[in-house]
């Protein structure tokens, strides 16, 4: 596993990018009026990251993806632009949970956004302060086919503590049908519930296809099926 490319500084976030109003595209809230941070750094390199700007040398400048911003400067982004729901994202947000969570509960102390989702891999576990301070964790299990090693991607103790907290959803990022079977058994395995389930792709053509495929059998299955509505709107546009 790479070692985390983000140090933890306490009064600062490494910040990739801060975008809205626009859609949640994903998960139980599609479609709410939502303010994004996409915080910096990535610990995993799926085959498919639609975010690699936030971890990947390789193919993108990295000096000049992340922004160090305080928390005084986030919160006035904030204030200036009322958020109904605020979704953290990255990379992986639990990179950074010291300044997160001094950002999280002073944006509930000063009532700045009705809702706060973080979205995450699943790899690491939130911390208490945390957990009490978001409405839900958007919480995304990688398959075999994100190219990861299975001890790299499933972590049963972080499942079981996400599960745990009652604020976890299970957004399943699936590519074809018989990824379902490994959906099944990972489901099956921790107990994990509610279960989404989200098509790859960054591209409408791409998620809208994948969509229909998907639709029959996760009802079968009795699970949520999720869309990726930005994609539909904007395609893979920052800022989005
Ligand atoms: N509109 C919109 N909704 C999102 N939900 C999760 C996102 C993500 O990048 O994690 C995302 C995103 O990038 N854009
Ligand atoms: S966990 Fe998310 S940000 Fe990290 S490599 Fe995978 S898809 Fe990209
Ligand atoms: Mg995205």
């Amino acid at each position: 596993m790479k070692p985390p490319a983000v140090s933890d500084v306490a009064r600062d976030l490494v910040v990739n990018e801060t975008f809205g109003p626009t859609f949640q595209g994903e998960g139980p809230s599609t479609g709410r009026y939502a303010h994004f941070i996409r915080l910096f750094g990535c610990h995993l390199s799926c085959a498919w990251c639609d975010t690699p700007q936030t971890h990947d040398p390789a193919r993108y400048d990295l000096a000049a993806e992340q922004q160090v911003l305080s928390i005084d400067d986030i919160l006035s982004w904030l204030a200036s632009t009322p958020a109904e729901l605020l979704v953290i994202t990255g990379g992986e947000p639990l990179l950074q949970p010291r300044a997160l969570e001094r950002l999280l509960c002073t944006i509930r102390e000063r009532a700045l956004a009705a809702d706060i989702e973080i979205e995450t891999s699943g790899t690491i576990p939130p911390t208490d302060l945390l957990t009490s301070a978001v409405t839900r964790f958007n919480v995304s299990p990688k398959l075999a086919h994100s190219g990861l090693r299975r001890h790299q991607r499933v972590r049963p103790a972080v499942l079981r503590h996400f599960a745990g907290t009652g604020k976890a959803i299970w957004k399943f990022v699936v590519q074809e049908t018989g990824d379902l079977d490994e959906v099944q058994e990972l489901v099956g395995t921790y107990d994990l519930k509610p279960v989404w389930i989200m098509p790859e792709g960054t591209d409408s053509a791409t998620v809208l296809a994948r969509m229909r495929l998907l639709a029959e059998p996760v009802l079968a299955r009795r699970w949520h099926l999720s869309t990726r509505l930005h994609t539909l709107l904007w395609e893979n546009d920052r800022g989005h």
